[in-house]
């Protein structure tokens, strides 16, 4: 198999810096700036010291529980590649019930490939993807891939858990497919996962990984990428390793692949690049997570590995401006805030107005303030309009905004009333002070406290939850700070749901003896019953990313960035946004969900799709000012100016 020309010169330049002290002082000397920079001494045509694959669009996605459109994807590949990457991990061929988020393997792939044809300097791209099997060869194949990985673990444990079969079981598999895919004139690579622990027996014996990577070397993989899967690993374990597996491969047929569990990423590349190596995996934004470290960091980010390989003199033929932005626009795409150490400090950097030059700052552009108008206070919550949207504040921040009954009945009768007014399209849900919503007033004036009177307070408790989540609006919670019992309810029974990284979410009912008894049917919809159980049971305090990646968190903000700003762009998506067709779909993704196959959810289908072509509907005015009009800008407040968009639902009230 003919390697790849850039991979040719790679590895030319590799077997002339082989390990040694010569070398080894070399890089030191680049790593503390006594040397040139390698940027300053070179033309900027000059090809790159390193080879760095960017996972970010298979390894750093897959895990994702909210799917991530095809559109996303694509552009992700797109703009990586015009920071300079060259290799670029695409996506997986891997069964879609294993990974739903990679089911689009086939069209992510074409796209790529559609675009590294048709855009001038592409050419060179090269989208390896994860093929492990017959079938994935098939379909990569079929997809015109050209490089496919095929993997294995070090580790006994783990080969089990991941890949459900022995080591020798997954070697033998890889060898198939690898000699398939030669035949084909498909490359491909190895990567051994677990090379410094398995989660479950603890640290992996070196001659292990050794044995793995010879067979893959073997079987015909022109390189064999060492993976951290859990990121703990030091550099003086990546040394100690390194030292085992060189004496009997080149560093040519190695590349490192670290996470940042314990931010030690960069650190072991650049121990792996003083001992040799030159290839290396890497995300932008740091995407992706070890499903057995939970809340940690993922792959070691690309912007921190270019960042160190630039300042040390290294050529990594990475524009890292150009990349701190892919990285910003993917975490804004995802909702999360920016995970590369070295992005966010750009990233803050760039905001800042700059101090020593003589040019005056360029001001930004900043968006007017949205004008809020006061229309009710009760002084434990405030109700404010702006435009189509209402805004909902609770005032008690010394209480932690606990729900008296008071509380309790008005908000019911605001909320039940809302289908009554036509002005109003969104509702948001907001709280002053350090806690969103702490539940049920517990101090003792409540009737929770009256068990005589339980009946009466349950049906206040069940008709607040109840309105809220029945309102046809959408709802969006903006959670600032911690929630507890009936307070963790009210965020999600509303549609979306935007947070502040210092929100928090305890079901603490279990610690007093109650039991969150409305809000369970919510947080089981919304969180899935196998952590909405585990959080029932344990009273446990839950983060912002542990209900990010479950989908059941909309957006994170980042530091800095205020949860004003996040909504003021949320809600120029809703604009767009029909409210009577919002309504409908509001209601089918509820009877999707409670009444599943049911002949209610049949007719609601069947109603929702005869509204669409309805005359003087939503639809026709809609596909009339788009399609015929070319008219993007069209109002749905100017269209519902007369008439109520939630009068004579298609779907009944009461429903059940
Ligand atoms: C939140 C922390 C950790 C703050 O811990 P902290 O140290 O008290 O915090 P703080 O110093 O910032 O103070 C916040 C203030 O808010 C008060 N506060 C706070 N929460 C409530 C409350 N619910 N009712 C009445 N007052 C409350 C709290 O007592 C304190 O008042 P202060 O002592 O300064 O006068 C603590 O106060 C706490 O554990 N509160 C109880 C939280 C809780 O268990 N909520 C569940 C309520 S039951 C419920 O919601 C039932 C439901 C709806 O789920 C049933 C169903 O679904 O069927």
């Amino acid at each position: 198999m003919v390697p790849h020309n850039t991979l040719k010169s790679s590895v030319a330049r590799t077997t002339a810096f082989r390990t040694g002290v010569a070398r080894y002082k070399r890089s030191s000397l680049h790593y503390w700036g006594l040397l040139p920079s390698a940027r300053s001494l070179s033309s900027t045509t000059r090809q790159p010291d390193v080879r760095i694959i960017e996972v970010a669009p298979r390894d750093g996605l897959q895990n994702l529980k909210q799917l991530v459109p095809l559109g996303v994807k694509v552009e992700l590949i797109q703009r990586l590649a015009e920071t300079g990457l060259k290799d670029i991990e695409a996506t997986s061929f891997v069964s879609p019930k294993w990974v739903p988020q990679l089911a689009d393997g086939h069209e992510v792939m074409q796209e790529s490939l559609r675009f590294s044809k048709s855009q001038p300097g592409m050419g060179s791209l090269r989208f390896p993807v994860l093929a492990p099997n017959a079938k994935g060869l098939q379909r990569a194949h079929a997809a015109g891939v050209k490089e496919i990985v095929v993997f294995c673990s070090a580790t006994e444990a783990f080969s089990k858990s991941n890949q459900n079969c022995t080591i020798d079981e997954a070697i033998a598999q890889a060898r198939a497919v690898t000699k398939d895919a030669l035949a084909l004139g498909i490359m491909v690579r190895g990567v051994v996962s677990c090379i410094f622990s398995d989660p479950f027996t603890g640290p992996t014996a070196p001659s292990e990984v050794l044995r793995r990577v010879q067979q893959f070397i073997d079987m015909g993989c022109y390189e064999v990428g060492l993976g951290d899967t859990l990121g703990v690993g030091t550099p003086k374990d990546t040394q100690t390793l390194l030292e085992v597996l060189l004496r009997d491969i080149p560093a040519d047929k190695l590349a490192g692949h670290f996470h940042d569990t314990y931010g030690q990423g960069v650190g072991n590349v650049y121990r792996a690049y003083e001992m040799g190596l030159r290839v290396f995996d890497s995300s932008v934004a740091g995407l992706g997570g070890c499903p057995y470290a939970p809340g940690a960091k993922g792959n070691v980010s690309t912007e921190d590995v270019v960042y160190t390989l630039e300042k040390a003199g290294i050529n990594t033929g990475v524009d890292l401006d150009k990349l701190v932005k892919v990285g910003q626009w993917i975490s804004e795409q995802l909702g999360i805030p920016y995970g590369s150490r070295v992005g966010a400090a750009l990233a803050s950097k760039s905001r800042q107005p700059s101090t020593g030059s003589s040019q005056p700052a360029k001001k930004e552009a900043v968006a007017p303030k949205r004008k809020w108008e006061v229309v009710k206070d009760t002084g434990e919550y405030r109700v404010s309009r702006s435009g189509a949207v209402l805004k909902v504040t609770l005032t008690r921040p010394k209480n932690g905004n606990a729900m008296t009954d008071a509380m309790l009945e008005s908000l019911t009768e605001l909320f039940k009333n809302l289908h009554k007014d036509p002005s109003v399209f969104h509702v948001v849900l907001e709280a002053e002070g350090k806690f969103f919503c702490t539940g049920m007033d517990l101090s003792g004036n409540s009737e929770l406290s009256d068990m005589s009177r339980e009946y009466n307070y349950y049906e206040k408790v069940a008709g607040l939850f109840e309105a809220v989540d029945r309102v046809p609006q959408t709802t969006i919670a903006l959670i600032n700070g911690p929630c507890y019992g009936g307070g963790v309810g009210l965020g999600f029974a509303c549609d979306v749901r935007i947070v502040s990284p210092k929100a928090r979410w305890t079901l603490s009912e279990v610690k007093i003896g109650v039991s969150p008894a409305v809000i369970s049917k919510f947080l089981v919809r919304e969180w899935g019953s196998s952590m909405a159980r585990e959080g029932m049971l344990s009273g446990r305090e839950i983060t912002p990313t542990e209900l990010w990646r479950i989908g059941a968190v909309h957006q994170i903000v980042a530091e800095g960035e205020t949860l004003e700003s996040r909504l003021e762009s949320y809600l120029s998506q809703l604009e767009r946004a029909a409210p009577r067709a919002a309504a409908v779909n509001k209601e089918l993704s509820r009877r999707a969900w409670l009444q599943p196959e049911s002949k209610a959810q049949t007719d609601l289908v069947q109603k929702a799709f005869h509204a669409m072509v309805a005359k003087g509907g939503e639809g026709e005015h809609g596909i009339e000012q788009l399609f015929r009009n070319k008219n993007k800008l069209f109002s749905w407040q100017d269209f519902w100016a007369r008439r109520n968009p939630f009068a004579n639902p298609i779907y009944q009230e009461p429903r059940e």
